[in-house]
């Protein structure tokens, strides 16, 4: 099976955690993209959705979902995105596509962040996929500077604004073995809007697409 085809079927696996009636939390990426495809098949038994990017938004739209400012929302059961890397304790990098900020939002509201990832995404110890970290452009060399005193190696990346207006930074060379530690420093940062570490809250749900068909993993 192709990755994308790995990440078709964990897309399309998470409409088991989808109950009718709700607003479901929506996410980013290439895998997540595939969960809206899945969505947009049950789209008269759900009442909607909330999304983490404008990319997402427009999918979600051009499939009939409605989309809901998360200032409507009182509360969401699930909240379904991809990642980057996910570790044994379900801890996630996260924000390849950029997205960081409004993903970590969204999760935070869920009760259940289901993560949906193939099989390549599952690592030991997060950091092998480079950091990405949201920073007010205004701050972009000094957050760069404080990130090398936390051992990385910054990399501006050139041509991306968030939907947030903001800019990333992706850190290299980090062996995040504490992750919850790591999230809190970066964080506390002035600057810094959100580092894509997924420490403190990560997946309680992690469906994994493999050569062998979609495991699931629950803390
Ligand atoms: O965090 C994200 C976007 O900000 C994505 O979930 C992550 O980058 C994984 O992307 P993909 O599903 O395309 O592999």
């Amino acid at each position: 099976m192709t990755q994308d085809e790995l990440k078709k079927a964990v897309g399309w696996a998470a409409l088991d955690y989808v109950t009718p009636g709700t607003i479901v939390g929506v996410g980013t990426g290439s895998t997540a993209a595939h969960f809206i495809d899945a969505l947009g098949s049950i789209k008269h038994q759900i009442d909607g959705a909330v999304s983490s990017s404008e990319a997402s938004t427009l999918k979600l739209k051009s499939l009939g979902i409605p989309v809901y400012d998360l200032n409507e929302v009182d509360a969401l059961a699930v909240y379904v995105d991809g990642a980057d890397e996910i570790n044994p304790q379900m801890q996630m990098i996260k924000g390849g596509g950029a997205a960081l900020t409004r993903e970590k939002i969204i999760a935070a509201v869920a009760e259940k962040f289901i993560c949906i990832a193939d099989i390549s995404k599952q690592v030991d110890v997060l950091g092998g996929f480079p950091l990405p970290v949201e920073v007010i452009p205004m701050a972009r060399s000094y957050v760069a500077r404080e990130l090398v005193k936390l051992g990385g190696l910054p990399e501006y990346r050139q041509q991306v604004v968030t939907d947030n207006g903001n800019i990333i930074l992706d850190v290299h060379n980090l062996s995040i073995v504490n992750p919850a530690e790591l999230e809190r420093a970066i964080n506390a940062l002035p600057g810094v809007v959100t580092v894509g570490l997924f420490a403190a809250r990560g997946a309680d749900v992690a469906l994994i697409g493999g050569p062998n068909g979609v495991t699931t993993i629950t803390q």
